[in-house]
């Protein structure tokens, strides 16, 4: 199924967004950006990925969205409603089209699954039977027909999240807001969460931003993503892009927690220690034909091993990189280096 384009409808636009938090008073204040001039685009039917580690400002910018957190400068508009600088009355038809869940679930105790679930649509005004019909096809939907009568506590984490997923789509959003939603699941379950997400996105066609600081979450559904750093969005595209071409630090250490295809410092060490000649690294994307000049040099009399290396597809295009040993005359072998960075970015790692 096709994706949102580059000429998809925005439907969340950032524009010099900062939010300061000011806390303490006297001596003691003190002053945190916890988002600085922020400026993004989140198109209509994407899952837009927001990376970062701990404190990079994540929530904040997420929080926003909604107006849970006002900006302290900047523009906001979702889905053509202003938001900045409104009043929670003005934000009220706002927040109507976006539901949000969380990292700890935040249910009722003290109401069933399908209470939680119908909680929204009272406060919504819909009348009895339409909220019965409605609960009743969102726990169709997240697998917990079963389970309508139970109380949060006899349900396990993935089971409390998946309420927590019907509960914010019952009054039919046209953003879900996730916020570490998978951080407290096992892998499987995170799967499994992960895929609810995709069936809202691609069956209501709801735009979900998706706060994360794991790379496999982004990439295993988010069609875009932006890593933030200290307040600031560093990096910004489409999720392949991101993990082929990372173009700050950060990025490529988030991208490197997961697509391992290049040695680290130990096992540089440990393939320099059996190198016959020349270690280089060599990026592989679609179109480099790293094959062709290899059997040219060989043809020439450099003998290569591939000693270290991964290539992976995601978003339909190939990235990865090969570790390679290059033995041989020196001229040879220069040559062959050479004709390698013709087609891409090589990296000598050891003489
Ligand atoms: N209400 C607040 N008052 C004061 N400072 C705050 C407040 N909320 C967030 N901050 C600060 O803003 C910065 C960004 O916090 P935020 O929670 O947005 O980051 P995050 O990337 O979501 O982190 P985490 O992954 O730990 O949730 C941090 O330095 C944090 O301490």
């Amino acid at each position: 199924m096709s994706r949102p384009g580059e000429d998809a409808e925005v439907i969340v636009r950032f524009e010099n967004a900062t939010k300061t938090f000011v806390t303490g008073k006297g001596k003691g204040r003190r002053e945190v950006t916890a988002v600085e001039d922020v400026s993004l685009n989140i198109r209509r039917g994407e899952i837009y990925g927001v990376i970062g580690y701990s404190g990079a400002g994540k929530s904040t910018l997420v929080r926003m969205i909604n107006g849970l957190e006002p900006a302290t400068s900047g523009k906001i508009q979702v889905d053509g409603h202003q938001v900045d600088g409104r009043t929670e009355d003005q934000l009220a038809p706002v927040r109507r089209d976006i539901g949000m869940i969380f990292q700890q679930f935040n249910l009722f105790t003290s109401r069933t699954v399908a209470g939680n679930v119908e909680y929204p649509l009272i406060r919504a005004g819909w009348d009895k039977a339409k909220r019965k019909a409605r609960v009743e096809e969102l726990l169709q939907f997240v697998g917990l027909t079963e389970r309508a009568g139970n109380y949060p506590e006899q349900l396990s984490g993935g089971q409390k999240q998946r309420v927590g997923i019907a509960r914010a789509l019952a009054a039919q959003p046209k953003i879900l807001l996730a916020d570490e939603s998978t951080s407290a699941l096992d892998p499987d379950t995170t799967q499994e969460v992960l895929g609810l997400l995709r069936r809202a996105n691609r069956e209501f066609g709801i735009t979900v931003v998706l706060i994360t600081h794991e790379m496999d979450v982004v990439r295993s559904i988010a069609d875009r993503v932006a890593v933030m750093d200290s307040g600031r969005v560093i990096e910004e595209g489409p999720t392949a892009r991101i993990f082929s071409a990372p173009q700050t630090e950060t990025a490529r250490r988030f991208v490197g927690t997961v697509s391992h295809d290049a040695p680290n410092a130990e096992e540089l060490a440990h393939l320099s220690q059996h190198s016959r000649g020349c270690l280089v690294v060599v990026d592989v994307r679609d179109g480099v034909d790293v094959g062709s000049v290899l059997s040219s040099a060989a043809a020439r009399g450099v003998n290569f091993r591939i000693v270290f290396g991964g290539v992976s597809v995601l978003q339909k295009q190939s990235f990865g990189s090969l570790t390679l040993d290059l033995a041989g005359e020196p001229q040879a072998v220069e040559e062959t280096i050479a004709a390698l960075g013709e087609l891409t970015t090589v990296k000598e790692v050891s003489a």
